[in-house]
């Protein structure tokens, strides 16, 4: 616990508003404020959303990553940190609905379902809204040619608790635009009123990117993977588990854009956020 005058003096650093460091005169965690304290004792910074698609399209157009190739690295780094907070035996035989937008974020998952599969889970990936693009199509034989079945409707909810046992939130990432779309209400309202956990991948879907829960309530996961840095919502995050995921940031980046990643550890891919 620390106070906000010393939150605010390493913000005004980052965000140079140097009115926040007069006021809050009250005890705050740091995570409910928009930098992390991380095991290392370093402030990770929380990005706007213009912010994170920005680090995006540098590391595209500058750096010349491809998408399948972050794309890879996210979706492993997911599964990996579900890996650590449910273990394979924690979840018994029951299966994984990992559920699948039409960006990004639901590429991610695509790859989160073979890596959980490779781990000895029962992955089964919902995936309504499918494209056409070369790489999603790939992705999705990928998941096919293993054996993870791939809905375009949602389980029977009679059933769904008996038969799941972990739902992986891959629907929207930084990108979301609210209110909801109607074809995703369906599987957001599932989400709302589930009892099964949720690992939400990089937002937790229906949250807005920055002020995050909407009006009313929405999704609660009980484990968020951040990818590339936390997002403002992510201060508003209430669950057990917060990881940082997707280590292929390069140095410079991080530096131009003041990330103040935490170290991780050896060889890890994720590494975790103190809530
Ligand atoms: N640099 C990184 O950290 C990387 C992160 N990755 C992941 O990519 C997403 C962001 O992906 P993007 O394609 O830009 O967008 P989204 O997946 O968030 O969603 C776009 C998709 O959703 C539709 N949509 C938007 N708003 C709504 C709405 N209100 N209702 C319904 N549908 C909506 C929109 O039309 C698009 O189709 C990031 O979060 C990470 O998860 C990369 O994998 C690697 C690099
Ligand atoms: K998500």
């Amino acid at each position: 616990m620390q106070t906000i005058r010393k939150t605010c003096a390493k913000s005004c650093r980052i965000w140079q508003k140097p009115h926040l460091a007069v006021a809050a005169p009250v005890l705050q965690p740091l995570s409910r404020f928009n930098q992390i304290h991380t095991d290392t004792n370093k402030m990770v910074k929380f990005l706007g959303q213009e912010e994170a698609i920005n680090i995006d399209v540098e590391l595209f157009n500058e750096y010349k990553y491809s998408v399948d190739q972050l794309m890879e690295l996210a979706g492993l780094s997911c599964a990996v940190a579900v890996a650590k907070c449910y273990p394979q035996a924690s979840i018994g035989n029951k299966s994984v609905l990992v559920c699948c937008g039409p960006g990004n974020n639901g590429g991610d998952g695509l790859v989160c379902a073979r890596h959980l599969k490779l781990f000895h889970y029962s992955p089964v990936v919902y995936y309504p809204k499918q494209t056409n693009k070369e790489l999603y199509q790939n992705l999705t034989h990928q998941c096919t040619s293993m054996n993870i079945p791939v809905l375009k409707s949602l389980p029977e909810s009679s059933k769904f608790e008996t038969d799941y046992g972990l739902i992986v939130d891959a629907l929207f990432g930084f990108s979301f635009k609210p209110p909801v779309r109607e074809d995703f209400v369906p599987v957001i309202g599932l989400m709302k009123t589930t009892s099964v956990p949720i690992a939400s991948v990089d937002i937790p879907s229906g949250w807005n990117v920055e002020s995050g829960e909407p009006e009313g309530g929405g999704i609660k996961p009980e484990l968020l993977i951040s990818l590339t840095a936390p997002k403002k919502c992510a201060s508003h995050f209430q669950g057990t588990h917060h990881y940082l995921g997707g280590r292929f940031v390069p140095p410079k980046l991080a530096d131009k854009y003041q990330l103040d990643l935490p170290e991780y550890s050896g060889t890890d891919c994720c590494v975790p956020l103190n809530v």
